[in-house]
């Protein structure tokens, strides 16, 4: 009888290693999968719905409404082929864009197009405005690719963090005049990407400079940021599209033009995604890499999502690899209801940061503590550019130790029965990488088939963002009333619990004090009296009486 792939002895594992070896020759790629412990009958009872699986993603590539709660196709295995997508306007709405972002990426790099403040000089800098899919690409292509010197360098604001974006327009300095702010947003009215533009736009103002003329946008055609670029004479336009989502958008504009601009062959880039996407087609599970990691994340987390994936790249360019996959997997597989309507709760959670350095930071549990995960290693043979290696000690080099701690991690993980899974590539670069998107993308997409989901919308973010709004509305409220106390003579300081009552919203008094609270540090509401830590002992006032506030 088989012996349980945990626990095989050497040789019989190394059967089992070169029996499920997958390679990708021109793409220098391998997937190893030997250390999950899936049986050949597991694989077996899954082939019926893996071919369910290949027919949807069939479908899903020629142009079916594979978003069906948003009534969208689902195209972003066009964008590295155009010839694949469903209609001629299509493939020339690709065609165009990738040669204007190709065309426009070259214009600045050679000064063609450059910065009016600086008309003998070029652009220097890119600021990148966007959050969640219009930014974890970027940051990760850039982390991963970018040389040394790159023609401009990039930065990214990406949250709603007014400390945060300070510190990135205090970097620039007086780079800001030779800055490129590229604003990415599908929707174009992201409530982050809209404040980090607003706050980079007032330091233009603050320097004298004119934004329209350092500014691009990255967005759907008619949206509010469109409209806003349009109208107010921005360098550049582009479109994100429709049928792109933005988690995995990084081979449109939104991840081809900072890339570009950083002096990234973004064309090969789309090759190695296009080879990906050839091989992840085949509709056998052992020759098809993005079915074998979809099959191991079912096997490990039963196809409900009950082990965590943890992401261990060892390499530092490919840091930021676990946070992309985290919001391409946890976004799209993280969905209450299955395609029928039924209560499902899927998913599958990633984190990772990087090897070794994690070995001193949480291998410990992994190896011994509470065997909840599974592990994805990634690994690269290429430590560095050929003729730059030296030997710390005798016939071993730098590199050498990154190797045997990935391997000695995988190995003391398989003993005690720790499932793991290793991607293999030969080298970082643009290539590779975009491969390695292509193939998590497809595995995301067969695994969302394979548990019956749309991975392609994400109604639990706008519960977020809902909740958000009413907080700000509520403040609105609670600064009006505390504002009218204020104009009262002489003022009158009030509770939590009674400016609740003068809002009408008596539930929400625990939310009106962390609104007061945080008002307070921020120096726009002032304490009578009572202690912080004590919400029923505080009087608040706002110190002045702003009599414009108060007739708004
Ligand atoms: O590109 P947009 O529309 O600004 O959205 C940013 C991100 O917000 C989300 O809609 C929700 O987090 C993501 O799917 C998306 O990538």
């Amino acid at each position: 009888m088989e012996k349980p792939a945990l626990e095989m002895e050497a040789s019989a594992l190394w059967e089992r290693y070169v029996e499920w070896l997958y390679q990708h020759k021109e793409l220098g790629l391998y997937v190893d999968v030997s250390r999950m412990g899936f049986s050949d009958g597991f694989v077996k009872a899954m082939e019926e719905r893996f071919a369910k699986a290949f027919k949807d993603m069939e479908k899903l590539e020629g142009g079916d409404i594979s978003n069906p709660d948003e009534k969208r196709m689902v195209g972003h295995y066009w964008l590295r082929n155009s010839e694949l997508a469903p209609s001629y306007y299509l493939k020339k709405q690709i065609d165009e864009t990738l040669e204007g972002v190709k065309a426009f990426a070259g214009d600045v790099i050679s000064g063609k197009i450059k910065p009016p403040p600086c008309p003998a000089g070029k652009f220097t800098h890119v600021l990148s405005i966007g959050i969640g899919g219009s930014a974890l690409g970027p940051q990760f292509v850039a982390e991963a690719l970018a040389p040394d010197n790159p023609p401009l360098e990039i930065r990214f604001i990406d949250n709603t963090d007014p400390a945060g974006i300070d510190h990135q327009i205090s970097q620039l300095g007086a780079k800001l005049s030779s800055t490129l702010v590229i604003v990415i947003s599908k929707s174009g009215g992201t409530p982050e990407t809209r404040n980090g533009l607003l706050e980079v736009q007032k330091a233009f103002r603050e320097k004298g400079l004119d934004f329209p003329k350092q500014a691009v946008a990255i967005t759907q055609e008619k949206s509010l940021l469109d409209t806003t670029a349009r109208s107010e004479g921005w360098l550049a336009r582009f479109p994100m599209f429709d049928w792109v989502g933005g988690r995995t958008s990084e081979l449109s504009a939104v991840g081809l033009l900072p890339a570009a601009l950083q002096g990234i062959n973004v064309d090969d880039m789309l090759y190695g995604a296009a080879l990906m996407d050839k091989a992840t087609r085949k509709q056998s599970i052992k020759e098809n890499p993005a079915a074998l990691l979809a099959l191991c994340w079912y096997w490990a987390s039963n196809g409900i999502g009950s082990k965590d994936m943890v992401v261990l790249p060892y390499k530092d360019s490919l840091l930021l690899f676990s946070r992309y996959l985290q919001q391409l997997v946890m976004e799209s597989l993280g969905k209450e209801l299955d395609l029928d309507g039924n209560l499902v709760n899927q998913g599958l959670s990633v984190y990772g940061n990087k090897g070794s350095t994690d070995q001193h930071a949480y291998i410990q549990q992994l190896r011994e503590g509470v065997s909840n995960f599974f592990a994805t290693f990634i690994e690269v043979l290429r430590d560095r550019p050929p003729g730059h290696d030296w030997e710390l000690e005798p016939g071993v080099t730098c590199g050498d130790y990154l190797f045997g701690m990935l391997q000695g991690t995988r190995s003391a993980l398989y003993a005690n029965k720790r499932e793991s899974i290793t991607v293999t590539v030969q080298e970082v670069n643009a290539r590779t990488i975009g491969a390695l998107i292509a193939l998590y993308e497809r595995a995301v997409g067969l695994y969302a088939s394979l548990v019956n989901i749309n991975a392609y919308h994400q109604p639990g973010v706008e519960a977020g963002k809902k909740a958000a709004a009413d907080v700000l509305a509520l403040q609105k409220r609670v600064l009006a009333v505390l504002n009218e106390a204020s104009c009262k003579e002489p003022a009158e300081p009030l509770a939590v619990e009674t400016i609740a009552q003068l809002c009408q919203a008596p539930n929400q008094v625990e939310m009106i004090y962390k609104i007061v609270l945080h008002m307070a540090a921020n120096d726009r509401a002032l304490f009578a009296e009572g202690s912080r830590g004590s919400p029923r002992s505080l009087k608040v006032y706002t110190g002045e009486c702003n009599v414009e506030e108060l007739y708004d």
